[in-house]
């Protein structure tokens, strides 16, 4: 597929300022994390705050883990979601019974993860790329070999996995995505060795990350 400009989602959204912030500084879509496992998980009620206060043209994304039915249909009936991403081990049959469009992710631990989800999951709107890790699902901080990313691509790839504003005009010009998701590398510092308060999201970082992809956007 031919691309126009790199999109950008920005993962992870906890709060209704950083969903304005984001919004304003031009993400293209936000994403929310509804899984109670996960430093970044919202409740619903938080969720329809965040909702509230995001603009026309800027997508709202689920995230899921493995749900239930119910789950995804109680957080789509309260919720104005645009798009569904499941991050789990849905199959694809589990991921087309909303009359949403879904996005796929994957962790990447060789190239075959990647044709294989391309041919599962056909009616994907896209298939994003994580890096893997045993004991998480996503949301890691943690970037993976990106030259096993196949060039033949049935579906628009986003790439995420530990993405910053320091790498990602590299993984952009290395990996040609169509889109680009964060979520560590633009929150804010806690002082710890891992490094960040988890969902709280530093605006000075969201506006250098998306400078940097519109850089390389203009410079295509
Ligand atoms: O963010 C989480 O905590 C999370 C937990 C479980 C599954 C997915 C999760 N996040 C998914 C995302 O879309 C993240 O943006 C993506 O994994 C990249 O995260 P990061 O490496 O921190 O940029």
């Amino acid at each position: 597929m031919e691309l126009a400009r790199v999109r950008t989602k920005i993962c992870g959204v906890t709060r209704p300022e950083d969903a304005v912030a984001a919004s304003r500084a031009g993400a293209d879509a936000l994403g929310l994390v509804f899984y109670n496992k996960s430093p970044r998980s919202v409740t619903l009620e938080r969720a329809q705050e965040i909702a509230a206060v995001v603009p026309a043209f800027v997508t709202l994304v689920g995230l899921f883990v493995n749900p239930s039915r119910m789950d995804v249909e109680m957080a789509l009936s309260r919720i104005p979601l645009d798009l569904l991403q499941f991050h789990g081990d849905e199959t694809p049959e589990f991921c087309t019974q909303f009359r949403r469009r879904w996005i796929k992710a994957v962790r990447v631990r060789d190239a075959a993860v990647v044709t294989d989800a391309f041919d599962r999951y056909r009616e994907a709107s896209g298939l994003l790329v994580d890096a893997y890790d045993p004991s998480r699902y996503g949301g890691t901080g943690q970037s993976f070999d990106w030259s096993v990313i196949p060039r033949q691509r049935p579906l628009p790839l986003i790439l995420a996995g530990g993405l910053n504003s320091a790498n990602v005009a590299t993984a952009i010009g290395q990996v040609r995505p169509w889109g680009v998701d964060v979520s560590g590398g633009v929150e804010s510092p806690d002082g710890t060795a891992d490094g960040t308060r988890k969902g709280i999201k530093d605006v000075s970082k969201i506006t250098e990350f998306l400078s940097e992809v519109n850089r390389v956007n203009q410079t295509d």
